[in-house]
């Protein structure tokens, strides 16, 4: 595991310097991926690295598991309570699509957890812009596999340096770098809407997507599951569509 650390932690600091940057942030929520990225940065850049903790309907010092993290890693951090910014974008959306258009209840939930994710990536960008900072992601390999992330929410960063690791992995490397054990062993969780967990979300497992993406067999209907996840969310894995050139007499 020491290995794969240092490799992750120098392949930081080359891409940051090759970027002309001086460090890095990452959000930091009290869940497993982030913890370990907080604590790759740390390693990476002692004094040019910084976590954001980003409640949003909640104090900073209730995000118990953030606060423990980053202390644990003495990792320098900022709190930046987003939910007066969050109720009032939200309301501003809906009362002005009311006036003017149809609001779908439907889509309310969905929508109003991936603006939390944009407003936080929004957030991150602001600070890194003020420290000269790029901003590191957080996506393992089921996620990014599976789409089960907002796109340029928390699926936009500079740099993404768990992509390749499965979730097992990523839990690993997080007892390595002696992570405290609330954040290890809380059930991965997005915490968009009230009792929200990924494996409930997916329909999968973390487990189960490992074993696929292993070249393992695993059932059939997780398979398809998985698959059905992986076509849909094909286009957050690219820059945007574009044409091609119109070309002059075609
Ligand atoms: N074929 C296509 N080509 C180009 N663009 C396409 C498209 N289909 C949809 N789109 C666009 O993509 C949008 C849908 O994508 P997106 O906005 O990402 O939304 P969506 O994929 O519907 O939802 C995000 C999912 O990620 C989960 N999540 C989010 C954030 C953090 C975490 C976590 O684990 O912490 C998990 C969240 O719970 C939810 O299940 C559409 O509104 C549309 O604008
Ligand atoms: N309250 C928050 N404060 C700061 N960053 C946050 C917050 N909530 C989410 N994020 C950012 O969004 C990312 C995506 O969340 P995600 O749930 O996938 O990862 P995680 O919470 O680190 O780990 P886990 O998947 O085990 O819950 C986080 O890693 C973090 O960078
Ligand atoms: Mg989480």
């Amino acid at each position: 595991m020491r290995e794969h650390v240092d490799y992750l932690v120098e392949w930081l600091e080359k891409k940051v310097k090759d970027a002309g940057a001086k460090g890095a942030v990452v959000g930091v929520s009290g869940g497993l991926d982030s913890a370990v990225v907080a604590n790759l940065i740390k390693r990476a850049f002692p004094d040019n690295s910084l976590g954001v903790i980003m409640p949003i309907d909640q104090e900073v010092s209730n995000q118990e598991e953030a606060v423990e993290t980053v202390e644990k890693a003495e990792l320098f951090y900022i709190g930046v309570p987003l939910t007066d910014s969050y109720h009032t974008t939200f309301r501003e959306i809906k009362e002005n699509v009311e006036k003017h258009g149809e609001w779908v209840e439907d889509n309310e939930q969905l929508g109003g957890a991936n603006l939390k994710a944009r407003l936080r990536m929004s957030t991150l960008y602001a600070m890194a812009a003020n420290y000269n900072y790029l901003v590191i992601g957080t996506g393992n390999a089921p996620e990014t596999y599976t789409g089960y992330f907002t796109k340029f929410g928390d699926g936009a960063a500079d740099l993404e340096p768990l992509a390749h690791l499965t979730k097992e992995e990523v839990r690993d490397m997080a007892r390595y770098l002696e992570v405290p054990n609330s954040v290890i062993e809380r059930p991965p969780s997005a915490e968009l809407w009230e009792g929200q967990t990924d494996e409930d979300e997916l329909g999968v497992s973390y487990d189960t997507i490992d074993a696929y993406l292993r070249g393992e067999t695993i059932d059939e209907k997780d398979k398809q599951i998985i698959e059905e996840l992986h076509k849909k969310s094909e286009h957050k894995r690219h820059t945007p569509a574009t044409p091609p050139k119109f070309e002059k007499g075609e």
